[in-house]
């Protein structure tokens, strides 16, 4: 699904008003009505509601919703917030016309005081949308700081309002920090960054019937997974199949007092559907897989503690893993510096393969084609260096996938994809307990065995990605955020692929 600028959402808006046609009124009040069907099933009647209205378009769906809301039973108010002498749009106009008389409705101007608030009121944030041209300042920026004083739940309109969607937002502005963001038609690109999206909480993207034909064929390197989308990636296993049909994958990685992480990424390819499964570990892991992983084979290194030289063929895997666990040694660079020499076959490198390949631009720069790099944001900052914000880092992964034609899953809330095409895909699922210890060990399994069955690089991401956070959020279902550990994620795998294959 394609995520679209402000400025692309204005000619969505135009072509859609054309197009449909529909009067720009006739547009807000879909709007509206979606954003009152999101309030309707979340609270009851009883709920009182408070809005905050801005001058522009924002300010016209919160009066549109402010009236819906009412009509179907609701205690509303309405603050409508002005600078002195500041432009109205004309929807806005038109619905401010609109509202019944019965509504309480005030206007808040520099130096008001702040309205108290019933108990339990849920706060409407409709001062700004995706129209913000400059930080929030004089009243709206005195509003939007009372708004976060308040300790109430906040529901944004659209975009939370001070928040930039496709700018940085500068450290020092006043945004209103939402619970809940309810956008219009697709989730802005702010909301899926670490900084700014932690002003959105919650977001729900709900429908406004944009004409689908200007969204088909409009250009965008931002891209949100969808389930649909990734179920279309998955693979029908054959009635006449057997284990030489789903690949030979190779994990490199252990070493001393780190075995368990190259356990947690072989399990995880095991239940990731790869036919045959080879480790390499030091020889202090030899009886530790044996015994953890007995569906491995073993190859053990000439070193006790770590990896010091590849010990295999490369012709007989269909993809390697190295990482998990693997350490840093010097002898563990050269090792690497050697395998990246030979004819290799498709490549994932996590954890300290990323940080042998940051210390050493030379070994960088020999990174095979179409590796996966899977670093999580110190790994990916020790490889391209640090990011002034979160559009900075966007730049920075896009010139680094180019410039190594390589793919990078940099993880995160929504871990996002880069590729050599300079495009970036978010993944929308996982959740805030699979940051945890293990979890990237977890996903390098996954997407290695994915590789080795035949997927490509771009598939291997888009599919891994998506179901380890499937995985994640089905385990925190049944055992919470807190407890969750990295083994659930595999021992959930199984029933994200189903959860998937049945959607
Ligand atoms: N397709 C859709 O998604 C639809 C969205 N709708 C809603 O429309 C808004 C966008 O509306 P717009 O009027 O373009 O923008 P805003 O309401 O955010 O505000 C714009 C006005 O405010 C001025 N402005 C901008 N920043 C500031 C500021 N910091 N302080 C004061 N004033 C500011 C701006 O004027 P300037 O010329 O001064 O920049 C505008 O006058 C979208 O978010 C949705 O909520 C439609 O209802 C339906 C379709
Ligand atoms: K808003």
């Amino acid at each position: 699904m394609k995520i679209l600028t402000a400025a692309q959402t204005r000619e969505a808006d135009a072509y859609t008003i054309q197009q449909e046609p529909v009067s720009s009124l006739d547009l807000m009040e879909r709007a509206a009505a979606a954003l009152v069907a999101w309030l309707r099933q979340r609270y009851s009647a009883q709920v009182p509601f408070v809005f905050f209205c801005g001058p522009g378009n924002n300010g016209g769906d919160g009066l549109a919703a402010a009236r819906l809301l009412f009509q179907a039973g609701y205690e509303v108010q309405v603050f409508l917030v002005e600078e002195a002498g500041q432009c109205k749009s004309q929807d806005f106009t038109q619905n401010l016309q609109r509202l019944p008389s019965e509504i309480s409705t005030h206007t808040l101007q520099a130096g008001f005081g702040f309205p108290e608030m019933e108990f339990g009121a849920i706060v409407v944030d409709a001062l700004f949308g995706s129209g913000l041209s400059r930080p929030l300042q004089g009243v709206y920026a005195q509003v939007a700081e009372e708004i976060n004083q308040a300790g109430v739940t906040v529901v944004a309109v659209d975009v939370p309002s001070g928040l930039f969607t496709d700018a940085p937002t500068p450290e020092d502005a006043v945004v209103v920090q939402a619970t809940y963001t309810v956008t219009f038609e697709r989730p802005k690109l702010a909301f899926l960054l670490p900084k700014s999206g932690a002003w959105v909480g919650e977001w729900h993207a709900v429908p406004i019937g944009l004409h689908p034909e200007f969204l088909q064929q409009v250009a965008t390197p931002y891209q949100l997974l969808t389930n649909a989308y990734v179920k279309s990636l998955l693979k029908a296993r054959q009635k006449y199949a057997h284990k030489g049909t789903y690949g030979h994958a190779l994990l490199i990685g252990g070493s001393y007092g780190k075995m368990g992480a190259l356990v947690l990424a072989a399990k995880a390819a095991l239940r990731a559907g790869i036919g045959l499964l080879t480790v390499q570990i030091p020889q202090v892991g030899y009886s530790i897989v044996q015994t953890a992983v007995p569906e491995a084979m073993a190859l053990t290194d000439a070193h006790e503690l770590h990896f010091t030289r590849f010990m295999g063929q490369p012709e007989t895997y269909e993809c390697i893993g190295i990482g998990p666990g693997l350490g840093q040694a010097e002898d563990t660079r050269l090792a690497l510096e050697n395998l990246f020499r030979q004819h290799l076959p498709p490549l994932v490198l996590d954890a300290d393969a990323l940080n042998l390949l940051a210390a050493d631009r030379t070994l960088l720069r020999t990174l095979p084609q179409d590796t996966i790099l899977t670093p999580h944001l110190k790994e990916f900052e020790r490889l391209a260096g640090p990011a002034t914000d979160d559009f900075h880092r966007l730049q920075l992964l896009q010139s680094f996938c180019q410039e190594h034609r390589c793919y990078v899953v940099l993880k995160g809330a929504h871990s996002c994809v880069g590729t050599p095409t300079g495009d970036f895909y978010f993944n929308t699922t996982g959740n805030p307990g699979m940051a945890t210890g293990g979890s990237g060990d977890v996903l390098t399994g996954i997407l290695t065995a994915l590789r080795a069955q035949g997927h490509s690089a771009l598939e291997t991401c888009l599919l891994g990605v998506y179901l380890h956070g499937l995985a994640g959020d089905l385990a925190a279902k049944e055992m919470g955020q807190a407890s969750l550990i990295a083994s659930d994620l595999t021992t959930y795998l199984g029933k994200a692929f189903l959860a998937l294959e049945a959607s």
